[in-house]
């Protein structure tokens, strides 16, 4: 199966973003992934509601909205108003991540949770079934550019294991140094999602490198 592309805006051109969004709707990207930063969950703050919206109004392919924040419960109807279609909390930002999860639901977007690098996949066995998507971090969240880690690969044969035994219908996402030299490895561990930033934004030809990406397999 093709892999889903989801390039992140956090690499984009923020003075032409207009520009970066048609760009992502003229290539075979699923979804254009958005990094939502609150500088407490993670050292660095990136947009918040305003920008969000204005990426919807340009995009031609579903948003799917990476929520680094605390609390995210304040502020999942606001997203959801700005064009998400896929919300995606932190396990270790959540509390009562059940009842995240099916507010999200409720909101009929798609509901994700995002793991950091050290919290184990395990700790989703017995919420799994209620989880659209898992989006592995395979950096520490807050920046774009960053190396990829390597453990990633282990995480995610981990996390598909867990998905296929419990007969689960979530999908797997990559986020954080994915590129085309990662990119079939992370494909033969599970992945169904590839986010990519940089890799896409400061190539010679982003469209191509959407693609490529897309065709990998
Ligand atoms: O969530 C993120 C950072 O927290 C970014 O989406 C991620 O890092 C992608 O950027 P790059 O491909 O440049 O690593």
């Amino acid at each position: 199966m093709r892999p889903f592309i989801a390039p992140s805006v956090l690499a984009a051109d923020f003075a032409n973003l207009q520009r970066d969004v048609e760009m992502i709707n003229e290539s075979e990207a699923s979804f254009i992934h958005v990094d939502v930063m609150d500088g407490v969950f993670v050292p660095n703050i990136s947009m918040g509601m305003p920008i969000v919206e204005a990426i919807h109004r340009y995009a031609k392919k579903p948003l799917d909205v990476h929520l680094m924040i605390v609390d995210p419960d304040r502020y999942l109807v606001r997203f959801k108003d700005c064009g998400a279609a896929h919300i995606t909390v932190h396990y270790e930002a959540c509390n009562h991540l059940h009842r995240t999860l099916a507010e999200i639901k409720r909101l009929e977007c798609k509901a994700g949770v995002a793991l950091n690098p050290h919290t184990p996949v395990e700790f989703l066995t017995d919420i799994i079934q209620d989880v659209d998507l898992v989006c592995i971090m395979s950096v520490n969240p807050g920046f774009g550019g960053q190396k990829f880690i390597e453990h990633s690969y282990k995480k995610i044969e981990r996390l598909k294991k867990l998905i296929v035994e419990t007969g689960s219908s979530t999908q797997i996402e990559v986020d954080g140094g994915v590129s085309l030299e990662n990119a079939p490895l992370l494909l033969q561990s599970g992945a169904d999602i590839l986010v990519a930033g940089n890799f896409i934004f400061t190539s010679k030809n982003p469209i191509e490198t959407v693609n490529k990406l897309k065709n990998i397999a």
